[in-house]
This record gives C-alpha cells, structure tokens and sequence, in this order.
C-alpha cells in the first residue's frame, strides 16, 4: 500500500468529472490523481493541489470520465469495412463475408486489422474491448504492444476457419492462449463459440467444462434475428437461449451478444443466470436483424453493456455514436421518451461494460483503487453549447471527434487526439495496400 501522502504522478484538473459511480454525479472543481497506474484521489480541486504531484494538467472545457468499454466486435474485420453493405445478416455472412474470409483472412490480415481496429478504438476513446476473430494469438500480441485493454475471445465454429480445422484444435489452442496469458496485466482471454446455429451441442458441452474449469467467460451471438429463433425451434425444438441455459452455458459470466428476440421465459433466463447482454444497435440496424429491448432488460434487472460488432456491419467502431444511436432507439423501441436517458447510456457504455467482461472490480467508473482507464472529451465546441447537463451534451450533442486524451492504466495512449504509441500514416497505408488486395487491383492476386 503506498503511502497516501506520497507524491501522485499526475493530478488531473477537468472542468467536470463524471466518475459513473455513483450514479447521476457530476463533479465541477475536482481533480482526480494518478499513482502507480491507479486511481489514488478524487478530491476537490482545492484540496487536491495541496497534494505533491510530480505533474498538474489543467483540461479546461473537458469531461473527464471511464475509458469507453466497447463489448462485443471483431477488430480485424476493418480491412473488410464496406466490402459487403445492405444486405441482411445470412446472405452478407454466408454469401461475401466467411467467402472473403476464407479467401483472405491470414496472420498478416489479422495483424493488420486488428491495429488499425485499435488505433480507431482509442481515437474514439475506448479504453477496453472485447475481440472475437481467428488468429487470436496475433490479436494479442497487438493489444500487448498498444498498451489497449480487451477481453479476446478464442473463436469456436464447427467448421474449418482461417487458422483451424475444427473446433477441437480451436479449443486446444484456445487452452494454450489462455495459460499464456493468464498474468497479463490487460487481456483476459474468454471463449467464443460463434452462435447457436454454427456449434452443436458436444462442442457446446465442452467450451462449459472448460470454461469452468478456467473460471473464463463465454462470448457468443445470440437470438440475433427473428429467423435463428424460428430456424432453432425446427430444428431443436426449443429457443437458442433455453438450448444454452439446458447445456448450463448460462451464468454471471455469459454474454450474449445481439438478443434482439427476447420472450418472456428468455428474460427470466437472463435474470435467474445473471448473464449480460451485449446490445449492438447499429448492426442489427444495419443487416435488418431487429430491436433488442434494452430498457425492458434494464428494467429486469439484466445487465446491458454495448458493442459496435465488426467494421464490417456497422461501419465504424465509434462507441460515443454507438451509445447515442443506443439512448434514441431505446425510446422508439419501448414507446417512452424516457427509456435509456444520457446518465444510463454512459453507464451501458462503461460500468455494465466492465460489468459484462468481468472486469467492474479495475474499471469502469471513477473510483479511488480502480486502473487509471479514463477519458478526456473536450465539450466546448460551439455545437455543443450552452451547456447545462454535460452528460446529455456527450451523449446527445457530442460526435467522437471530441476525444482529446486517452489513458490505460495511467499511460497516456492519445494525446491532444494524436496516438502516443502508433504511427496513424503507417497503418492508413496497409488499410490500403489491402483494399487495393481485396479489390483485384494489385498485380498478381
Ligand atoms: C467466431 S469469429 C467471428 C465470426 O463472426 C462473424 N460475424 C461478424 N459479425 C457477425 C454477426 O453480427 N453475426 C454473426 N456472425 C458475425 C465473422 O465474420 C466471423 O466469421
Ligand atoms: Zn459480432
């Protein structure tokens, strides 16, 4: 335990400070200091310049809040950001996306993706995500480098991927990624069988014992339109959630991504087991898929978090965006102006996030303990005045052009919106030296 009189390393000074928890607050004249990576004061700003700091900032015009947590996506997918747009879910997966992924996804297409993927990430002031695609080994040596935080999901289908045969090799090599990295300061590594439709029951049976056995998450696509539920009860007679919860893949640990089919015994499901569900509106706006009911789920208790989904379904990995498309389709889709209001929104962009990935315990909110994972929106542009609450100002006035600075675990990843530890020009350059791959315009390919 340092020694509270000990000088902080850096004493941040922003004209708010939105700390999450507890719910609805926002502090004027406070500061909030870093020691040691971690959150060692939140105190008024008076009393906080009393305090030795090695260094004092002054973010004038700026909210300071948790890092964003975007909770479900799949980093590499950017170099396939619009390669297949405006069509609905299974003829986009079956009929362009797995034939270009078998066509192009190799260790190089995921390291590149993947980094471009951070690099937008941070610009946009996510501080944590979740990953699920094939080469999650060269995932994680990227999310190593950049100094991100992330949940990678070792992908399971029952068929041959990019980088594996079967599903038992992707779960032997799950196994493996998961001792490697089971100290890592910042990736937890989780598996993720793909979805109901696309992993049997063995498979199922097995990702359960040795997610116990781990004590590691589960990650999968859920209920993510009308037909998988219809398509589920034909073939197995029973909804895709209660086939989960019969096979006890069900749990504090569970997430459920999509959920937009959610009937009465599908919601008593996600109460009594405590599973999140991860809402992506922008894909299921997208590829038709349908509404998730956020704020019943809200209303019962279940655990919300948010996700952009892949670049390819969306288009971008914009979670500010994502949370205000969230906060407005929540209202339409519950018939009530006041479904998901800006404080709520927030709180599904940060805290359930962590929440979701298991993770609520180091991030998430402001708290005195927690890892310095924290954001700077500068909300003094004049589309964004006056201001009166700036939470709704975020939320509701804001685009993710305001990120300013970038922090995970006190290292300062986007400085005055500039990327601290990559080189943005670089990584344009192989975005496009793979369009013009994928597009059949280089020689040779
Ligand atoms: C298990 S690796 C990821 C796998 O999922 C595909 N994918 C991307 N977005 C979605 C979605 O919204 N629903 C279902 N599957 C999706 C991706 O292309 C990979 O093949
Ligand atoms: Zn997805």
């Amino acid at each position: 335990m340092p020694d509270a009189n000990e000088p902080l390393d850096l004493l941040l000074l922003p004209t708010w400070l939105v700390p999450v928890e507890p719910a609805g607050v926002v502090l004027e004249n406070h500061a909030l200091g870093i020691r040691d990576g971690r959150i060692a004061l939140i105190a008024s700003r008076e009393t906080a310049l009393r305090h030795p700091s090695r260094e004092v900032r002054e973010l004038p015009g700026m909210l300071l809040a948790p890092g964003l947590v975007n909770a479900h996506g799949h980093a590499a997918m950017t170099l396939f950001r619009g390669l297949a747009d405006d069509l609905p879910l299974m003829t986009w997966l079956q009929n362009h996306i797995w034939p270009a992924e078998s066509r192009w996804v190799d260790e190089i297409f995921v390291r590149d993706g993947t980094e471009l993927a951070i690099a937008e990430q941070l610009k946009s002031g996510i501080s944590c995500f979740s990953d699920m695609y094939f080469y999650p080994e060269v995932a994680s040596e990227r999310i190593h480098t950049s100094g991100i935080r992330a949940q990678l999901c070792v992908p399971v289908l029952d068929f041959p991927t990019p980088g594996t045969r079967d599903s038992d090799e992707s779960l032997r090599k799950g196994v493996a990624l998961f001792d490697d990295l089971k100290l890592h300061p910042r990736i937890k590594v989780a598996f993720g069988p793909h979805a109901p439709y696309s992993v049997n029951d063995d498979t199922l049976e097995k990702i359960r014992v040795l997610a116990e056995e781990l004590d590691a998450n589960i990650q999968m696509h859920v209920q993510e339109t009308a037909c998988e539920v219809e398509q589920a009860l034909e073939r197995h007679g029973e909804r895709p959630l209660a086939r989960l919860s019969r096979l006890g893949l069900l749990g504090p640990g569970f997430q459920a991504v999509h959920m937009t089919q959610v009937s009465d015994e599908d919601l008593a499901l996600l109460v009594e087991s405590n599973s999140s569900v991860i809402h992506c509106p922008e894909s299921n706006l997208k590829l038709a898929s349908g509404f998730c009911p956020v704020e019943r789920l809200w209303q019962a208790g279940v655990n919300v978090a948010i996700g952009t989904d892949g670049a390819a379904s969306n288009n971008d990995l914009d979670l500010l965006g994502e949370t205000r498309t969230a906060a407005l389709l929540a209202k339409a889709v519950a018939g009530s102006a006041t479904a998901l209001d800006a404080h709520r929104a927030l709180r599904m962009a940060t805290l359930n996030g962590a929440r979701a990935l298991g993770l609520d315990a180091e991030i998430g909110s402001l708290e005195p303990g927690k890892s310095a994972d924290l954001v700077a929106f500068d909300i003094s542009g004049l589309h964004q005045l006056p201001i009166y609450d700036p939470v709704s100002q975020l939320i509701y006035a804001s685009s993710r052009d305001c990120v300013k600075h970038l922090w995970v675990g006190g290292k300062q990843l986007l400085e005055d919106g500039r990327l601290t530890r990559m080189d943005e020009e670089e990584l344009k350059d192989r975005a496009r030296g793979w369009s013009r791959k994928i597009s059949g315009l280089d020689a040779g390919q």
